[in-house]
């Protein structure tokens, strides 16, 4: 498979790596184009692959096309591939930009599919959630399907809809993570840690518990459950948690975050 990627910032970085690692495609077979040519250089000293500041001709013999610049600068850089693209899948991993805007923008094209992955794609511990156009074949989906499952899982949804609530979950979630072992450490360093001991045992305890829960069919409440001992340390900071309107808490933020991606559009003057 051929892929072409516009923006050649973190999540393409990642997204090359896992394609190469998994060998979905090679070196030759991958180009990037990004204003950048620092970046440009940065890319081809590592993955081997060719890397542009302008778009050429060459840039558009491809299979796929990845859309991987931040939402507010997407339709300056997807004007210029308008009329250009015949039967090129666009793959378009930008927050917030609904597949009819992006459609608009490149002139009426329909083989679309929007994707949503999230920073762990760097260690190939993503996952993406997927949604096509109503008119894109099994090929299509094929295509973009093998390319976000080489930076980890891939969850297809069928309604467009969903792609904001997934940006909202784990999109932004490896931030919410991020955020919860930030204060564990903290909390540690307060107790008495250096901060390389408490961020180790912040750090371990998150990968333990989530590796608990994959391999575990229990439901997390009984997970919860079997570490908090009755008139034990665990109760006494659960409550604490409780009190201070933890599960709510994060709730608003998953739902502010699932506003913000329903509105980014709007906010740059396209309705859907
Ligand atoms: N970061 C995340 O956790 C996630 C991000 N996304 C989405 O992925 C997309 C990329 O994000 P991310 O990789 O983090 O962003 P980056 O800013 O790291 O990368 C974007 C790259 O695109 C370049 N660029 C800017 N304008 C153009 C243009 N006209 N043509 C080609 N390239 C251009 C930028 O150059 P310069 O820096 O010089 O402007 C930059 O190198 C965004 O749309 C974001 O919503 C999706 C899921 C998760
Ligand atoms: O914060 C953002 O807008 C992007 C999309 C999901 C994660 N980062």
């Amino acid at each position: 498979m051929r892929i072409s990627f516009l923006g050649g910032g973190r999540m393409a970085e990642a997204l090359i790596g896992g394609l190469l690692a998994r060998q979905v495609a090679s070196a030759r077979a991958v180009q990037v184009m990004d204003p950048d040519a620092v970046r440009c250089r940065a890319l081809e000293a590592r993955f081997g692959v060719a890397a542009q500041t302008v778009l050429d001709d060459a840039w558009f013999e491809t299979d796929v096309i990845v859309l991987a610049v931040k939402p507010q600068h997407l339709r300056e850089a997807v004007t210029p591939l308008a009329g250009r693209l015949g039967r090129i899948l666009v793959l378009s991993i930008a927050a917030g930009l609904p597949l009819g805007v992006i459609g608009r923008w490149l002139g009426g094209h329909r083989r679309l599919v929007r994707a949503m992955p999230n920073t762990p794609a760097l260690v190939g511990a993503g996952v993406t959630g997927l949604y096509a156009d109503p008119s894109v074949d099994a090929l299509g989906r094929e295509e973009a399907e093998r390319i976000m499952a080489a930076v980890g899982e891939v969850l297809w949804v069928e309604e467009e809809g969903k792609i904001d609530a997934i940006t909202a979950l784990s999109g932004s979630g490896p931030a919410y993570v991020f955020a919860f072992l930030e204060a564990l450490q903290a909390a540690g360093e307060a107790l008495g840690f250096d901060a390389a001991t408490a961020r180790r045992l912040a750090q371990a305890t998150a990968a333990g518990a989530v590796r608990l829960a994959q391999e575990s069919e229990e439901p997390l409440s009984r997970l919860r459950e079997n570490v908090t001992s009755k008139g034990g340390t665990t109760e006494a900071a659960l409550a604490r948690l409780t009190e201070r309107g933890f599960a709510e808490t994060v709730r608003e933020a998953v739902f502010a975050a699932h506003a913000r991606s329903q509105e980014l559009a709007r906010q740059l003057g396209e309705a859907p």
